[in-house]
């Protein structure tokens, strides 16, 4: 009321005697907090392009002069992280990125920072993202946002004290002041006066972030993001020593040099060489249970990287893939040369599912030639990675075809923007 607004005049008076509140005629005290989460069943390298999105969304909200950061969502309790006796949740960004590196980007903390920023595990409110009930009105795409009643079941109850309880990345003391659902069809940033409106949360969390599209893909922001994820330096040591002991590769040989610093890094597209070995990308599992056309069996598969080392005269062939134990047996009967990166069990509880499928991405990234799975986001992070290193198109926008797939489509190549 009338009194705070008077006690309230100066922002350093205001923000001293009430630490965690905004005020709509002062600049804010607090930065304020965007939180997310991305529908469960999704995979790490979707995952990695929603956090693209949601870099994009704060980069515009700190643009119109509002102080938002980032809070970077624990990985875990992913569907394909399936190794047992390991503990896979609440893993920090830190664990499979180099957070520098990220926040030379856009201001961003783990969860737990904000925990400890925000005295306590409590998040303001949550916005569940929806579509809309009706589809899109008369079958005319426009952007809109909404607050509407909640299309699916909640996946958030109200506890006896009034709070909401939810998975919250498995943090089970976390919980929300307020949860609504909003129908939103659009590009990430018309979020941003939907936040800025509702100016006494502190902390906001958009829950099924996958919903807003990308700002502009491809583009400079995109880049800059993109380019931004270095992965952990712990992982690429071991993509790395695995190169050089096994695949005869080094970045000084082929042309691979890296720079720790993203924002310096602008290698000339064809510069890079690579080793001497063909990368592969072979995605299996979800990807062949539906009979999809477009994934090849392992007879096709092993046919095309043989007629490619042959064309490209590469002695040797990394593959990196998520195959199961049966068809890994049968892959190996058919291709007995393959070098693969097998982690010890040591290894893998300490890099767990998420950290070894960065070290073999590294390595396929630093590959002469590399091919990947149709319409895998794991390869696509991976033709990513090899633009970033300044590699020639040709050598990487390839993937394999069905064994009876009639038109098929190669990879489409996404130039940096710098
Ligand atoms: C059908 C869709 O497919 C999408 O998968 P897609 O884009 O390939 O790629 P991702 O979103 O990364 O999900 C695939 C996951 O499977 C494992 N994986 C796949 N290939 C490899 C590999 O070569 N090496 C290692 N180490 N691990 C691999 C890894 O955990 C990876 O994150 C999913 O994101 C969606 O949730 C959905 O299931």
């Amino acid at each position: 009321g009338r009194a705070f607004s008077l006690v309230c005049s100066e922002q350093t008076v205001c923000c001293y005697l009430f630490p965690h509140r905004s005020f709509s005629h002062v600049p804010s005290c607090h930065p304020r907090y965007l939180l997310y989460d991305v529908n469960p069943p999704e995979g790490f390298n979707l995952r990695r392009d929603v956090y693209i999105r949601m870099a994009s969304l704060v980069k515009t909200l700190r643009k119109e002069g509002h102080d938002w950061v980032l809070v970077l969502p624990p990985w875990g309790r992913l569907y394909h992280w399936q190794s047992p006796n390991i503990h896979q949740i609440r893993i920090p960004w830190g664990a499979f990125f180099s957070l520098t590196s990220l926040q030379a980007n856009v201001p961003v903390i783990e969860y737990e920072e904000f925990v400890a920023e925000n005295g306590g595990p409590f998040i303001d409110q949550v916005l569940v993202l929806q579509n809309y009930a009706e589809g899109w009105t008369d079958g005319k795409w426009e952007e809109k946002v909404d607050e509407r009643p909640c299309i699916e079941k909640l996946m958030y109850s109200k506890d006896k004290q009034g709070y909401y309880r939810g998975w919250f990345w498995g943090y089970e003391e976390t919980r929300a002041r307020n949860v609504t659902c909003i129908s939103a069809q659009g590009h990430a940033s018309i979020m941003a006066p939907v936040l800025q409106r509702n100016i006494t949360a502190i902390s906001v969390m958009l829950d099924r972030a996958e919903t807003l599209l990308h700002d502009h893909y491809a583009g400079k922001d995109y880049w800059d993001t993109r380019r931004s994820m270095v992965f952990a330096k712990h992982l690429r040591i071991i993509g790395d020593d695995f190169r050089a002991k096994y695949l005869n590769s080094t970045d000084d040989r082929d042309h691979t040099i890296y720079s720790e610093d993203w924002t310096r890094m602008k290698a000339k597209p064809g510069s890079a060489k690579g080793g001497s070995y063909l990368g592969v990308h072979l995605r299996r599992k979800d990807f062949i249970w539906g009979h999809r056309e477009d994934v090849p069996s392992l007879k096709g598969a092993v046919k095309k990287m043989r007629s490619l080392m042959k064309k490209h005269k590469l002695d040797k062939v990394f593959v990196a893939t998520d195959a199961d134990d049966e068809e890994l047996k049968e892959l190996k009967r058919l291709l007995p040369d393959m070098v693969r990166y097998e982690p010890s069990a040591e290894d893998l509880e300490l890099f767990k599912d998420g950290g070894v499928a960065i070290i073999d991405q590294w390595i396929c990234a630093h590959a002469r030639f590399f091919i990947g799975t149709s319409v895998s986001t794991f390869s696509f992070r991976i033709h990513e990675e090899r633009e970033i290193l300044g590699f020639d198109p040709k050598t990487t926008y390839n993937r394999f075809c069905g064994d009876n797939e009639k038109e098929c489509e190669q990879p489409t190549h996404w130039k940096i923007v710098y």
